[in-house]
């Protein structure tokens, strides 16, 4: 009802918020927009599902999260993906890792320090009811 509607609205406004923050931090560039397929040609046999900052973004308007448990999931293949496809010695690997945990730990700190644990009581609720 109304009041879900309401609920799931203040959601997708925290959602944009936090992925706008990261997508503004020099540190996660790499991340902002789909791997170019050009530039790095073997991605897609090593990454099974591809995320980065634009696509959360674009699945937060599309109403894909009712609870941020949903929206952690993606936003964990971002960084989960680059530790993936970056394992090696190779300095361009280690600095790419760096990122990937230095967003893996940005999210969680914001998550841990801005959401209202009642208020993601309320969205698994939703979740559960529907
Ligand atoms: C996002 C990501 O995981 C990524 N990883 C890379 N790794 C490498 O290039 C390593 C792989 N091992 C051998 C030495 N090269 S480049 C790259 C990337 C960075 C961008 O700014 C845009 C983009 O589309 C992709």
């Amino acid at each position: 009802e109304e009041q879900e509607e309401d609920v799931l609205r203040e959601l997708r406004l925290f959602l944009r918020n936090i992925t706008e923050r990261l997508s503004l931090d020099r540190r996660f560039k790499a991340f902002t927009k789909p791997v170019d397929i050009e530039e790095v040609p073997d991605y897609l046999m090593v990454i099974k599902k591809p995320m980065d900052l634009s696509t959360l973004l674009t699945n937060i308007d599309e109403h894909k999260y009712i609870t941020i448990g949903e929206f952690m999931a993606d936003a964990d293949l971002i960084w989960k993906n680059a530790l993936e496809y970056n394992p090696d010695s190779d300095p361009m690997d280690r600095n790419i890792r760096h990122r990937a945990c230095a967003l893996k730990d940005t999210v969680r700190a914001i998550i841990r320090d801005e959401l209202d644990e009642d208020f993601e009581r309320v969205c698994e609720e939703i979740r559960e009811s529907r």
